[in-house]
């Protein structure tokens, strides 16, 4: 990156962090008048130890000393008054403003398309949400607001200690080159540093993700040890990174803090020998010194800065990452409502290859190609087809998953892309082999996406999904937490809380993945009953991997590599002696 390019995404990055804080102006208002109420008191506090050291001490004035230092006394206390003031206020606005990227940076990810989370892991993505967004924190810190009251600070007593005694300034003045050339040094190591941390802090989380979704995977391959050493790869990886980037802040610091102290022993060594001269007192002395201090202060908060601006900047390219992403699958300029269907779905030369994997794009490799076939309103069409053929794909390009990349689905005449992308999936069931359980209750999982349904509602679709006796049979009924992942519930119940889900959503299309998990002759039967009941008087597409299923299917279409090769209905396809019977007899061989 090159100086230009960093400055332009380091003002981006404040812009984009005090957009939010410029939410509550009121609370930085107070802050910055807090912060300036503390720069003043700073400046006043060596004013009163030079009279002490000055004037009171040599008059042997009691009163006077007491008064003095009583007054040095309140001057601290006010001090640290401002100073909860300020450290308070500046957690309550950073605390605001972080929360906000937060929920923002969530409602953006929520909106990616699918393709998006296909392409990005789990844990960095956490990672990003997480400690990114509390890295951009920092910059929200009492050293950011107090630079306005520093940069005056400085002037202000830089133009003081010329006057007062100009020798001496000039003095200390030559020290502050080396502290900017320090920094530069420092600047990109630091920065990439940091880059390598987050880097290895994703790669880390994404270790973590992955093994504790599949605990199960790992226990019964005992592969603990190896899930235990790769997870050691990562962490020894972001240990040793983290080290080095410690120690390049861990270098900076010091060092400019010792080009500081060069500043002060230089101070000293000339005050000393003009107070040998009788050309300054002591009490100036240590004023002077005090007031250098001052001078070295906003230096030392203003590299501290760009120090964490250096930090921030890598996460807040991190969170770009994300933010600059657009989702493609929107709404159009004047989106249609969903029709209430008469005639049904159409399909007509409906082609798609999965991005990102350019030996996919290609057409040959096109999961979908040139589909033609209408779905038609209240029926049953039933989709088979060897694994791979394209059956999943076809279903999501019917929710609107992804786009299609040539050809046409319509709904009763209208372009998908025209009907507004809400009700498109809110007139859609879905229930699928990989069924997904709501961490909450029974309620919570049967309700959701339909929130205004009451329990009479819920439990009449229960009923109809045949798992109302089930419910009743628990002690707390509908309140019955289900855990993470549902890991209470059988495979049969939970295929029949998909369904009374499906059914409360009432939607007028309906997209079964029938399971293809071995359940007992007894479940399939209730099952397939609750499907039944789903399935009834809607418009429906069954993707079915037991073809004994379907023979009462309205029509069964067949996939083959992305492609239609048969449609019919069972008895008319058997007797066609093509595609569909082979499978259908390989099934039953
Ligand atoms: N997210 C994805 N990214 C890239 N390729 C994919 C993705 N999903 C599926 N594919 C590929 O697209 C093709 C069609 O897959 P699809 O899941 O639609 O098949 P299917 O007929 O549903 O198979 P199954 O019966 O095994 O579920 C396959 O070659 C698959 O590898």
């Amino acid at each position: 990156m090159t100086t230009d390019t960093k400055q332009d995404s380091t003002l981006d990055m404040l812009r984009f962090v005090f957009q939010r804080v410029l939410k509550k102006r009121w609370i930085l208002v107070v802050n910055i008048l807090a912060l300036t109420v503390i720069t003043l008191l700073q400046f006043v506090l060596p004013q009163i130890e030079q009279f002490i050291i000055d004037k009171v001490i040599p008059q042997k004035h009691v009163q006077l000393l007491f008064i003095s230092v009583g007054l040095l006394l309140l001057a601290a206390v006010v001090l640290g008054l401002f100073n909860f003031l300020a450290t308070y206020l500046m957690g309550v606005m950073s605390q605001n403003a972080i929360t906000d990227l937060r929920t923002q940076l969530y409602d953006d990810i929520l909106d990616q398309d699918t393709h998006f989370f296909e392409s990005s892991k789990t844990g960095d993505l956490m990672v990003r949400l997480t400690s990114d967004v509390n890295n951009m924190q920092s910059l929200i810190s009492a050293n950011m607001l107090s630079m306005i009251g520093n940069i005056f600070t400085f002037v202000g007593v830089l133009g003081f200690i010329l006057y007062k005694n100009w020798q001496m300034a000039v003095a200390v003045s030559l020290t502050f080159p080396l502290t900017f050339l320090i920094y530069r040094v420092f600047r990109d190591r630091i920065h990439n540093a940091f880059k390598r941390v987050r880097q290895s802090q994703s790669q880390m989380s994404n270790q973590m993700q992955n093994t504790l979704t599949e605990v199960d995977l790992i226990k019964s391959y005992t592969s603990e040890g190896y899930e235990s050493q790769r997870f050691d790869h990562y962490a020894l990886k972001n240990r040793d990174n983290m080290i080095d980037a410690t120690k390049n802040q861990a270098i900076f610091s010091p060092l400019v803090d010792g080009v500081n102290f060069l500043g002060v022993a230089i101070v000293l060594l000339l005050g000393a020998m003009f107070v040998m001269k009788g050309s300054l007192t002591v009490g100036g002395l240590v004023a002077y010194l005090s007031y250098v201090g001052m001078l070295q202060s906003p230096i030392s908060s203003f590299t501290r800065l760009l120090n964490q601006i250096q930090q921030a900047l890598v996460s807040y390219g991190r969170i770009k990452e994300v933010t600059n992403v657009h989702p493609t699958i929107v709404n159009s300029a004047n989106p249609l409502p969903m029709p209430e269907l008469q005639v049904g779905i159409a399909l007509k030369d409906v082609s798609f290859a999965f991005k990102g994997d350019p030996k996919r794009a290609k057409s040959d490799h096109a999961a979908i190609s040139h589909v033609s076939f209408n779905i038609p309103f209240g029926q049953q069409t039933a989709l088979v087809g060897h694994s791979g053929a394209g059956k999943s794909t076809l279903t999501r390009l019917i929710d609107r998953f992804y786009d299609v990349d040539a050809g046409d689905i319509t709904f009763d005449g209208i372009p998908i892309k025209e009907i507004d992308l809400k009700q498109l999936r809110q007139n859609i069931a879905i229930v699928s082999q990989d069924i997904a359980i709501i961490d909450g209750t029974i309620r919570d999982n049967i309700q959701y996406g339909s929130p205004e349904a009451n329990d009479d509602a819920i439990m009449a679709m229960a009923e109809l999904a045949d798992i109302k006796d089930f419910i009743q049979s628990l002690p707390e009924g509908l309140a019955t937490q289900v855990g993470e992942r549902g890991l209470k519930l059988s495979g049969g119940q939970r295929q029949r809380l998909a369904i009374a889900r499906a059914l409360l959503k009432d939607a007028q299309v309906v997209i079964l993945d029938e399971a293809t998990a071995s359940l007992d002759n007894e479940s399939e039967k209730t099952i397939q009953k609750a499907l039944n009941n789903l399935l009834k008087e809607r418009t429906s597409l069954v993707i079915a991997h037991r073809l004994s299923t379907i023979h009462n299917a309205d029509q069964i279409v067949v996939l083959d590599a992305g492609k239609v090769v048969e449609i019919g209905k069972h008895e008319e396809l058997l007797k066609a002696h093509g595609p569909y019977e082979k499978l259908y007899n390989a099934q039953f061989e």
